[in-house]
This record gives C-alpha cells, structure tokens and sequence, in this order.
C-alpha cells in the first residue's frame, strides 16, 4: 500500500520553478531515499510532504499530495499533518530543555498532563530510538549536554513520540561522524517495521545502505525510481548512470 501518492506536482519560488511535474508512490513502511546532486529539489520535494513550504514566501504549488488517499493540499488540518508526518532536520535541533521535556513537549503540548502517560511515552519513545540506555540515568539533564549523535536520536525520539505514520529526514548524519551514523542507520532498520520513512541523502552508500525505494532527482525532474538495487545496479536513464557510478554529483 502507499502511504504517499504525489502526481504531477510543480513548485515554484517566485520565478524559479524547483520541482517539475513529479510524480511519486511511497510505499508504507519502507525506506525511500530521494538522491539527486545539490539544488536539484530533493529536499524541496520532502518538504511538500507535510506542507513545510507554505512557511516559504513567495512558493507556489500545483498538483496533488495524497497521504492515505486525502490531498494534504485541500481540507486538511496542517498541524494534526504535521503531526501525522514527522520531521527530522540535517542539524540535531533539540529544544534548550532537558532530555524529557525534549520527548514530553509535544504531549503537553497536546494537554496530556498524566505524568504516569507522559513517563511511558517519553520511555518508549527514547526506547524506540536506541537512546533509553543511554540517558535514563539522565533525563532531567539538558540536552545540549548529550553528543551530537544522541541529540540526532532524541530529535527521533521527540518525532516518535507524537506517533507519527510518517518519518521525514533530511540528511540526518550529514552533521554525525561514522559511528553515530552507523548508530542511526541501523535504528533505521527498527524504524521502518513500524513507520514510512523518506530520506533525503547526499551519501549514495547510505541509500544503498538503508533504502527499499531510490528517487533520483536531476534539476527539478525526477529523472528515476524504484527499487534502490535497480536504481543503482542498472539505471535506466544515463544522468542516473552517471551519478549513481559517481561521474558527477
Ligand atoms: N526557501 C527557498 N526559497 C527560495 N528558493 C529556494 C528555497 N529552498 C530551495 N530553493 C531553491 O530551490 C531549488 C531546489 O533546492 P533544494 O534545497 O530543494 O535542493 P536539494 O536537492 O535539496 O539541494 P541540497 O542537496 O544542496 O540540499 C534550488 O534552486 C534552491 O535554490
């Protein structure tokens, strides 16, 4: 089943059109990688997914986001969206307060106010995200105060916790050495048993690594996509060869 059906979708800021009529299934619980050289609308396109560009001045945008069926575009509530298709940014963003107030801030948010319900959330989602071992001990600690590699999880942990269907991440481990990234890419493994993810990476090793589905993106077109191994064993189309084989990009 897919979880996300966009067609014919075109993005423009102001004058500079950035996604060209595309067109793209996103199976449930799956990885999908969007791949493509810098500025060709890969994260663009993510963003449209939970209607992050509308906070842009000056955006327009045609075409149709199906999520579950229903246009994102028309009678949607965009923060029960947000909430239902989460986001995790390239630089770790925790918010300057302690590790469970990170995790608890979208439920009181919500008015949840039942410590016993917030304790729960906050130790299955920290659990969710491969952190709980690590910071249990510590949870009324800041969170500036944890490695750039934990805080990327806690930004998970806070995403998971608001029981999303849908994960977006945006270059997750492009600010993380090897070893956090090792980390957060096997958690990826356990992440999508449970929730839809769509990754936008510059690191074609890690699509290989983690995703089911590869979208290549070339100036605003979405040149190709399907299975990750197909993508990137026999490319159909010659940008994708030459990308993929590492000629340019
Ligand atoms: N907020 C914005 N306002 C105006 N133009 C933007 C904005 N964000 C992106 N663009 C433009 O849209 C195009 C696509 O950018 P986008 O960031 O989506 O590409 P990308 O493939 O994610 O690039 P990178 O790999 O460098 O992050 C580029 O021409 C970029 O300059």
């Amino acid at each position: 089943m897919n979880k996300l059906e966009v067609s014919n979708l075109n993005l423009f800021y102001g004058d500079n059109h950035a996604l060209k009529d595309i067109s793209l299934k996103i199976p449930s619980r799956q990885v999908t990688a969007l791949i493509g050289p810098s500025g060709c609308g890969k994260s663009t396109l993510l963003r449209t997914l939970n209607r992050m560009n509308d906070l842009v001045e000056g955006v327009k945008i045609t075409g149709e986001v199906k999520f579950e069926g229903k246009d994102i575009y028309s009678d949607v509530d965009v923060k029960q969206l947000r909430m239902r298709v989460g986001m995790v940014f390239q630089k770790p963003n925790p918010f300057p307060m302690s590790i469970y107030e990170n995790v608890a801030f979208g439920l009181k948010a919500q008015g949840i106010k039942d410590k016993r319900k917030l304790d729960e959330v906050v130790e299955e989602s920290l659990r969710g995200a491969a952190l709980w071992d690590e910071v249990k001990e510590r949870l009324n600690s800041p969170a500036f105060g944890l490695s750039g590699g934990q805080q990327q999880r806690l930004c998970i942990a806070r995403a998971i916790s608001m029981q999303p269907e849908v994960i977006l991440m945006d270059e997750p481990t492009s600010a993380l050495d090897p070893i956090a990234t090792h980390k957060i890419e096997e958690l990826m493994d356990e992440l999508r048993k449970k929730f839809t993810i769509v990754i936008v990476t510059h690191s074609m090793n890690q699509a290989k690594r983690i995703s089911d589905k590869t979208a290549f993106f070339w100036m605003g077109e979405l040149v190709e996509h399907g299975e990750t191994s197909q993508v990137f064993n026999q490319p159909s189309d010659k940008r994708t060869q030459g990308y993929v084989s590492g000629e340019f990009g």
